[in-house]
């Protein structure tokens, strides 16, 4: 006999207090503020780059008393040819200081530059401080992943928001341990008339993740299942630069036809660095880099994506093992460490179009995806 899939109802407890700081600073930095970051012995004013200008910048040198820094990541150092090794967060000073124009330059792969960088007069090190700390709360904020700082000595302006940088490194973690079933609802889909919607959100009150049910999946047995990363282009316009629409409406079809199964639908837009950052990469996409390394221009990692909730909501829809609908072995493996045993990987492929052949060409050989 199926059994009912266990559903939990309601948070156990409320939101850990980490998870509301770095959600506090993260909501200043989008607005263009600057928050306290404290680290062991270190306390720093930050400003999210993509978020500065010469006023707030000013400000920020006032209210630290010393000249601020940029930290970026290694892949952006990189790229900027500043550094060989492109691990880690990297900080740049310069004698002269910064202005949001050279902030903009130095940061931003897309913005339009009116005079040359002079690249020389910076002094560039490896960061061990705060300032990975700092271009990790710039992503977590879904903005370009660099951070303008300074180093406070004296008091901190009355009014700043403040955030530990373990807080900030735990963040991601310690939502995703937090996830609980907050609505669901029948929803009959074209080709799937017997599917609920059931949704999971962090107990922050941040953004949630849904599940799609199909039919009433036996949780004693492998479930059919897919990962799918949220894609507003190709789920809801049918962008015809990825796959992703296809692959959507691909695997309901395909559960359905199965009988039954489950597909995540999980809020991580752009392989986790979010719509804005997304569109930036097509942009350079359209200069001539191919997918990977448009990320890697804007100094993100080739793929941020954690897969962490996925399996917490496979948890608490009662799913220990699943046939993984996927061309991506990460996937596989990412979820196997977290505990989902992956019993089968069932290929999802869908024919390409004359916009996104090279794309799926780049998943294939540089992506290690198996078509
Ligand atoms: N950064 C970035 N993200 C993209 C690009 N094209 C599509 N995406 C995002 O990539 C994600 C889609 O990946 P998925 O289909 O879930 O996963 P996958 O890694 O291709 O693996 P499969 O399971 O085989 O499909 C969505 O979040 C899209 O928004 C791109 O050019 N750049
Ligand atoms: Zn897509």
């Amino acid at each position: 006999m199926t059994r009912q899939l266990d559903l939990d109802p309601r948070p156990e407890s409320p939101a850990p207090k980490p998870l509301v700081a770095v959600d506090r600073a993260i909501a200043e930095l989008r607005r263009g503020a600057a928050v306290l970051v404290r680290a062991p012995g270190l306390r720093v004013l930050m400003l999210a780059a993509e978020a500065v200008g010469d006023e707030s910048l000013a400000r920020l040198q006032a209210d630290a008393g010393v000249p601020p820094v940029l930290a970026v990541t290694g892949r952006r150092a990189g790229v900027l040819g500043l550094t060989e090794t492109e691990d880690g967060v990297f900080r740049l000073s310069s004698q002269s200081g910064f202005d949001a124009a050279t902030i903009a330059a130095l940061t931003d792969p897309c913005a339009e530059s009116n005079s040359p960088l002079d690249l020389s007069r910076l002094d560039v090190v490896k960061a061990s401080g705060a300032e990975p700390a700092c271009v990790a709360l710039a992503k977590l904020s879904r903005l370009l992943p660099a951070a303008v700082l300074a180093e406070l000595g004296g008091h901190a302006p009355f009014d700043v928001v403040q955030v530990e940088a373990d807080d900030i490194a735990a963040y991601q973690t310690t939502a995703a341990r937090s996830l609980v079933q907050v609505s669901q609802a029948r929803v009959p889909l074209e080709g799937a008339e017997n599917a609920r919607i059931v949704a999971f959100r962090p107990s922050d009150g941040g953004i949630e993740h849904l599940a799609i049910v199909i039919g009433e999946p036996d949780p004693d047995q492998p479930v059919l299942a897919r990962l799918h990363s949220e894609c507003f282009t190709g789920d809801l316009l049918g962008s015809l630069r990825c796959d992703c629409g296809d692959q959507l409406r691909g695997a309901i079809a395909e559960i359905a036809q199965a009988g039954s199964g489950v597909l995540l639908y999980l809020a991580q837009e752009g392989r986790g660095i979010g719509l804005v950052n997304k569109l930036r990469a097509y942009q350079l996409q359209d200069a001539g880099f191919d997918t990977l390394d448009a990320n890697l221009q804007l100094g993100f990692d080739d793929d941020e994506r954690i897969y962490l909730p996925a399996a917490q909501m496979l948890r608490l829809l009662g799913i220990g093992r699943v046939r993984l609908l996927t061309n991506n072995p990460g996937k596989v493996e990412s979820l196997a460490r977290h505990g989902v045993e992956v019993t089968e990987r069932v290929p999802h492929v869908f024919p390409s179009n004359d916009h996104n052949q090279g794309y799926l060409r780049t998943k294939a050989t540089r992506g290690g995806h198996l078509f």
